[in-house]
Order: C-alpha cells, then sequence, then structure tokens
C-alpha cells in the first residue's frame, strides 16, 4: 500500500470545492480500503486566495506544491473577481502553478463510456469506443509569451498584445510525451498548429517532424491545421488517435473534444513535468473545466472530471493501476445504471446533485472491492 505519499488539494472557487468534495471522499475510500494512505494537505488558491491574502497564489502555496507528490486541483475563477488587475486575477493561480512546477505535458484523454454514447450529439457509431488523448503544451505558447499587455498609443487608442513563442526545445519535450503515448496507444499521431499563417506554428510542425523521422518512425505522424482539427473533431473523431498541440489551441480543442463524451463535466486532465535523475516528477491533475459560476453553490455539478482525475493522479504518479481502475470502472457503472447530473442527463433517466452522483460512486466502489 502506497503511505505517507504527500497529496495537496487546491479546491478554487465556484464549483472547485464542491466537487473537490466527492474526489476527498473518494480519497477516503482509499485509505479505508486499505489502498493508498496520503499526508493530505489542502489550501487556497484563486478568488479564494485573493479574499484571504489578496494574490491569486501565494509563495507558500508554491513552495507545498513544489513538496507534494502530486497536486489536485478543482478550478479557479469567477465573474466577482474579472475586475481585478489582469495580473491579479484568479486565473493567474493555475498559470503560475503550471509555470512553477514546469508541467509542460498537459494531458488530456477524451474517452467515451458506453453508457453516455447517447449524451453526444454525434451518432452512435462515430462516438462508440472512441477514445481521443489530447497532449497540449501547457507553459508556453501565446499564454506567456512576451510582449503582452495593453498600452496607449499616443493618438490614445489602446493596443492589446499577446505573443505566440515557441522553441524548438519546448516543442519537442511535449511531442516526445505524445510519440510515447501514441506508440503504447494505436500509433498515430496528429500534430496540429497553423504553419499557414503563424511562424510559431511552421516551427511546430518542422521539429514534430525531424523528432519523428529521427526518433519515431514507427508512430504514423500527421499535421493538421487547428481550425480543420476543430471541424474534423465534430464530423470525423474516429481518425484521431493522440493530438499534440500548443497551450491555446489545445484548450480550445480539448473542450469542444469534451462534447463527443457529453459533458465538459467529465473531462479530466494530468499536467506532468520532466522526471529529475531520481525519476521524481511535478503532476498536478484537475478538470479541464472551470468554476462554471451558473451553476456554483447549487449543487449541481458533475463531480465525475475531478473523480476521474484522482483516478489519473494514482496511474501517473503513483503507478496504482489497478485503483485508478477501479474508479473508472466505478464511474462506468454508476452511467451505466442511468446515474445522469444534469450536464449529462438524457430523455428519461434520472437527474442528479453532485453529492448523490459521490455517494454512487462510492456504493461502486465498496462493491468493487471496499
Ligand atoms: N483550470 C481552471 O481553473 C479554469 C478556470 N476557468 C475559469 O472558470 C470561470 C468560468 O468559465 P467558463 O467559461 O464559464 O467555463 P466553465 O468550464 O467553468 O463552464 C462552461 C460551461 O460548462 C458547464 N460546466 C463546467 N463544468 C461542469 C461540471 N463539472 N458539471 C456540470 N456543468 C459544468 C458550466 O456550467 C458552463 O455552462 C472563468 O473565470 C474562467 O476563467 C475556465 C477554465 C479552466
Ligand atoms: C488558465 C485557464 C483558465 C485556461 C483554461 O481554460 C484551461 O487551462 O483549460
Ligand atoms: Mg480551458
Amino acid at each position: 500500500m502506497i503511505a505517507n505519499r504527500k497529496l495537496l488539494l487546491l479546491p478554487g472557487d465556484g464549483i472547485g470545492p464542491e466537487v473537490m468534495a466527492e474526489a476527498r471522499r473518494v480519497i477516503d475510500w482509499l485509505a479505508r480500503s486499505g489502498r493508498a494512505r496520503f499526508e493530505l494537505a489542502e489550501d487556497l488558491v484563486g478568488g479564494a486566495s485573493i479574499e484571504a491574502t489578496g494574490k491569486p497564489i501565494t509563495e507558500p502555496v508554491i513552495e507545498r506544491a513544489l513538496e507534494a507528490d502530486a497536486v489536485l486541483f478543482g478550478a479557479v475563477g469567477g465573474p466577482q473577481w474579472d475586475s481585478q488587475p489582469f495580473d491579479n486575477r484568479p486565473e493567474i493561480a493555475i498559470l503560475e502553478l503550471r509555470k512553477r512546477l514546469g508541467l509542460f505535458a498537459n494531458l488530456r484523454p477524451a474517452p467515451v463510456f458506453d453508457a453516455l454514447i447517447d449524451a453526444s450529439p454525434l451518432k452512435p457509431e462515430i462516438v462508440r469506443g472512441l477514445d481521443i488523448m489530447i497532449v497540449r503544451e501547457s507553459t508556453g505558447g501565446i499564454y506567456f509569451g512576451e510582449p503582452r499587455g495593453i498600452e496607449t498609443l499616443p493618438d490614445g487608442t489602446k493596443r492589446g498584445i499577446n505573443t505566440e513563442v515557441y522553441t524548438t526545445p519546448e516543442i519537442e519535450r511535449v511531442a516526445r510525451v505524445a510519440f510515447e503515448l501514441a506508440r503504447k496507444r494505436q500509433g498515430r499521431l496528429t500534430s496540429v498548429e497553423k504553419a499557414n499563417v503563424m511562424e510559431s506554428g511552421l516551427l511546430w510542425r518542422q521539429t514534430v517532424t525531424a523528432l519523428g523521422a529521427a526518433e519515431y518512425p514507427d508512430v504514423q505522424l500527421s499535421h493538421m491545421y487547428a481550425d480543420n482539427c476543430a471541424m474534423q473533431l465534430a464530423k470525423n473523431p474516429r481518425q484521431f488517435d493522440v493530438i499534440v498541440t500548443g497551450n491555446l489551441f489545445g484548450d480550445l480543442l480539448s473542450d469542444l473534444a469534451s462534447m463527443l463524451t457529453g459533458s465538459l463535466g467529465m473531462l479530466p486532465s494530468a499536467t506532468l513535468g520532466a522526471p529529475d535523475a531520481a525519476g521524481r516528477r511535478h503532476a498536478l491533475y484537475e478538470p479541464i473545466h472551470g468554476s462554471a459560476p451558473d451553476i456554483a453553490g447549487k449543487g449541481l455539478a458533475n463531480p465525475l472530471a475531478q473523480i476521474l482525475s484522482l483516478a489519473m493522479l494514482l496511474r501517473y504518479s503513483f503507478d496504482m493501476q489497478e485503483d485508478a481502475a477501479a474508479i473508472e470502472a466505478a464511474v462506468s457503472n454508476v452511467l451505466a445504471s442511468g446515474m445522469r447530473t444534469a450536464d449529462i442527463e438524457q430523455k428519461g433517466t434520472a437527474r442528479i446533485g453532485t453529492r448523490t452522483m459521490g455517494d454512487a460512486v462510492l456504493r461502486e466502489l465498496d462493491k468493487l472491492g471496499g
């Protein structure tokens, strides 16, 4: 049994604490059933941290994240903080964590659960068995590039500036993660950018092509412009196995891919750094959705993306494959039994809230061997 590993929980804002509470119950189940006993700590990030400290994330919290064996993150942001100075918005917390922990590879799997085939807007024969993995670069690109800012020109006109920058090492390291994943899956990798109109995209394409030829000739590599990829995901998602792309396009394409699975409330993610000499690497796990202010405080949020993020944490940070599989199986069984939060509801199925969905997952886990 895994013991004494440090796990930092950062629930954040809006539905973040609501869905984290359900993941926390699964963590308690892991301890109760003798599978893993974590040294747990919880801290404030995002708007919650702004209220308490004036900052979206403080240095001690970053230190704790650096010391942790893994971080489970909820979501940050909300309209009450939209008028914050830009560099003090809640969203800075997640960008800062990714940057400071060196979490450059954001793995966003989009598997379709059989029971949710009807929740997808696409035809059943298109989504059945679908399992796409999007690898999104997450410490570079336009979210981090310089120069940035809003400046006022001499004539009073204002100019908003963001810059997309990628270097070859940044592209190579994330592409390597994607090639390795493709090798273990169906052996196909689609690299996505806008090489037709962006130099950073052209360099991305050249770098991925060279890496593929030199080190991964066994992986079938193709390239696609990001606008076409959005369309192809909606039209014919079965053509994709692993997609590797930059920060902005990965953000957009993964929200789009979530709808193939039925809901944004279903998709987990793992954001990984490079292993050090001892094989230890920083890692953060979070649902791909945000703080959902429109449903926050109502007990309606789907907690499954957060619970599946915990499963990814067990899989990638602690090599607890069986326990991760048990959580995924519990989720699958709950969905098969017809339990539905509002976001994945289909006609004639029961609509339940966050806590009831958490209860159902725990019941299934107990059945699977608590
Ligand atoms: N990693 C993070 O912390 C992220 C934070 N955000 C922030 O979250 C705030 C809200 O952003 P939005 O654009 O509204 O995106 P969002 O992802 O929070 O919500 C988009 C839509 O999906 C629904 N939704 C999201 N998660 C759900 C769940 N678990 N169950 C059921 N329905 C769910 C929401 O109700 C909403 O209608 C903003 O401040 C934004 O910056 C957005 C994305 C990621
Ligand atoms: C900084 C986040 C709010 C960006 C985002 O939407 C994401 O990482 O999915
Ligand atoms: Mg996003």
